[in-house]
């Protein structure tokens, strides 16, 4: 059984090229996905968050342990820089360090060399790997505006592959595209097994998840990289 959904990555990879991003859907074999799935449901996230103007991991002990207080002062600078357009609020789990099989196996099928040759003559560089890690936004998470540029990662295209299985835009969550002025243009709401690959200097965002979502959403991400 093969991993992928057989199909023909051409005319992504063309529309990829013509506009600078661009969704596959079913993308992965259906029971591929759904194992996937199922294993970030039960996977532990760190808190990722932007501290000071960097980033920092909290494991979801390290937080409890805080008093009140001083979550409160935490969350209340996290805020005020997130008023600014800076900063972020999510969970992470590095598959560069994980333990689990499925996502070691994820990581080992996004790295084939068909994928890095597409994307290699897409871009016409030399792409020589795709990094991965394991997403949760939850209710009150956000990630604000950025571009993924990391000239000494080299990234070229970033990857998002969505494992929400129930979704409503109502609830926040999108990747949302914008113009450097700030208008927002293109927005993917999550889709179960979906890929959106984009070009890393296009400006994005997830926009704020409400309080009344229901689910959380999943999603692996990454980076095709030069180095
Ligand atoms: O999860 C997404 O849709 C995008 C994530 C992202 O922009 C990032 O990690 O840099
Ligand atoms: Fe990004």
């Amino acid at each position: 059984m093969s991993y992928f959904n057989p199909q023909t990555l051409d005319k992504y990879l063309s529309t990829l090229s013509e506009t600078g991003f661009v969704r596959i859907p079913n993308f992965l074999n259906e029971q591929k996905a759904n194992e996937l799935e199922s294993t970030l449901s039960s996977l532990n996230f760190d808190i990722a968050a932007t501290v000071n103007g960097r980033p920092q991991l909290f494991t979801a002990e390290e937080l409890k342990r805080k008093s009140n207080q001083e979550q409160q002062q935490l969350f209340s600078h996290i805020y005020e820089q997130a008023s600014q357009g800076i900063g972020f609020v999510y969970g992470r789990h590095a598959l560069s360090e994980t333990e689990n099989k499925v996502l070691k196996n994820y990581e080992a099928e996004i790295n084939n060399d068909g994928f890095l040759k597409s994307f290699s003559r897409v871009s016409q560089q030399n792409i020589i790997k795709a990094s991965a890690q394991a997403t949760c936004f939850q209710r009150n998470d956000f990630l604000t505006r950025h571009n993924d540029v990391v000239p000494s990662e080299g990234r070229v295209y970033a990857y998002v592959l969505g494992l929400t299985k129930q979704w409503h835009p109502d609830w926040g969550g999108l990747l949302q595209f914008f113009e450097p002025d700030g208008t927002p243009t293109n927005s993917f709401a999550p889709q179960f097994n979906s890929l959106s690959i984009f070009d890393v200097s296009k400006i994005h965002s997830v926009t704020y998840v409400t309080p009344f979502a229901k689910n959380k959403r999943f999603s692996i991400t990454g980076w095709f990289r030069t180095k």
